[in-house]
């Protein structure tokens, strides 16, 4: 039967195993005390993993590079059946790792993550001994769009080792690496961000379990990207980019209103507002017009542009300025950003620049740059950045609705997250 490996990536170790209790109910049998959990609670969670799931897997995600013996010796007298080493470690530690487990009941489970080639390495590692190796891409360089698959097709006919995969798997990638020839699905975010855990590794369970073969959709990373900013928060998406990003004293004047779109940047001064309009005939769906004016009390866009651009179809307009014409603006519905509300406007005299760096609520803002909107306010992701932002967000998003679900079912914020343990010393 394939295996699926819950993996405990969180730092609150009573998270841990209440997540685990629910992963296991759903359908996980292996239960892997994740890298970041290992670091913030030590071998304690692998003892209260094992006292808690007798009868399932425990893995010790260590991640050894160095000292093999002692560090499989600990993991395993402390309750682990499994302990990962770095496939780039060198020979001698995993040889070392492989005499420990021996002594102490354990098995080793060689981790190919960031290895230039993963099959020459899985080859050298076969035969040393190791018997168990997992075809890895971590979490960060998930980010960048990076996908394990790719790498188990090529491992899979060249070894006679037992194979895990990990790196993002959800039911349809698992599934995929099950008929790719998969031992082992590894499976942390999709499991333990989700509100519902048990339906979660229960879905996972299904998916290996299941002949039939699931297509995948295969979205292009721009759907991808604009599908994750349309369901995370601008909130969401300032925690993934280290709480920057945010413009300041912008904000929505349609109540309700969400964009997503590239920007089309405007320079003007004054309330002059020719630019401006001029960047609606250049602009169409799918695009915001950001727009610089370096005066917040006389309007540089109204209700006659706000037609124009339903018109067009654009999907908003952020204003670091003033519009006016508000009631006509409300009655079209149009997603308006701005920073002030006021009656009076200035001329077209065409002062200012289209499609230029402009700083716009304190925020540098270049061509085709994403703006995202919503009630709480405007973010600006760097459009080279972009798909490695909505994936961090998206991970932001699952992890706080997790958060939601354990805040109803009793738990407070602070005890949650452990706070008083994590408060910074510094
Ligand atoms: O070891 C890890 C990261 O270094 C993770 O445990 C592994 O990648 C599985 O988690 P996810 O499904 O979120 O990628």
């Amino acid at each position: 039967m394939i295996k699926i490996q819950v993996a405990l990536d969180v730092i609150e170790p009573d998270r841990a195993v209440s997540i685990a209790e629910e992963a296991v109910a759903g359908g996980a049998d292996w239960i892997e005390a994740g890298t970041p959990l290992i670091k913030s609670a030590g071998m304690e969670i692998i003892r209260k993993l094992r006292e808690t799931f007798p009868d399932n897997i425990i893995l010790a995600d260590m991640k050894t590079m160095d000292v093999g013996a002692a560090e499989v010796e600990m993991a395993a007298k402390s309750g682990a059946d499994v302990v990962t080493i770095l496939a780039a470690a060198e020979d001698v530690v995993i040889t070392q790792a492989l005499m420990s487990a021996e002594k102490y009941g354990a098995r080793v489970m060689v981790d190919l993550i960031s290895v230039p080639d993963p099959v020459t390495r899985a080859k050298e590692v076969e035969a040393l001994g190791v018997d168990l190796v997992n075809v890895h891409v971590g979490i960060d360089a998930q980010m960048t769009g990076e996908s394990p698959i790719d790498k188990l097709k090529k491992l899979v006919s060249e070894t006679g080792m037992e194979i895990a995969v990990a790196g993002g798997l959800t039911p349809e990638t698992a599934h995929e690496a099950v008929l790719t020839g998969a031992d082992i699905v590894v499976v942390g975010s999709y499991i333990i961000n989700s509100d519902n855990v048990r339906q979660s590794a229960a879905n996972v369970r299904k998916a290996v379990d299941s002949n039939e073969k699931i297509t995948l959709k295969k979205k292009s990373a721009e759907e991808e990207m604009v599908e994750i900013f349309n369901r995370v928060s601008t909130s969401n998406i300032s925690d993934a980019m280290h709480r920057k990003g945010a413009m300041q004293g912008i904000s929505s004047k349609i109540p309700g209103k969400k964009i997503v779109g590239k920007a089309v940047t405007v320079r003007s001064f004054g309330g002059d507002w020719a630019k401006p309009v001029e960047a609606i005939d250049i602009s169409g769906p799918g695009d915001i017009i950001v727009i610089y004016n370096g005066n917040r009390d006389i309007a540089m866009w109204g209700g006659l542009a706000t037609q124009t651009a339903v018109s067009r179809k654009l999907e908003g307009v952020v204003i670091d300025g003033a519009v006016r014409d508000f009631d006509e603006v409300q009655k079209m519905n149009f997603p308006v950003f701005a920073a002030n509300i006021v009656p009076n406007a200035g001329d077209p005299k065409g002062l200012g620049e289209i499609n230029v760096e402009i700083v716009c609520g304190n925020q540098t803002v270049h061509p085709g740059d994403y703006i995202i909107g919503d009630d709480s306010g405007v973010v600006v992701v760097p459009k080279e950045r972009a798909y490695e932002i909505a994936r961090r967000s998206e991970e932001v998003w699952k992890h706080e609705k997790r958060l939601f679900e354990e805040i109803k079912n009793g738990k407070t914020l602070a005890g949650a997250l452990d706070l008083l343990k994590w408060e910074t010393q510094k």
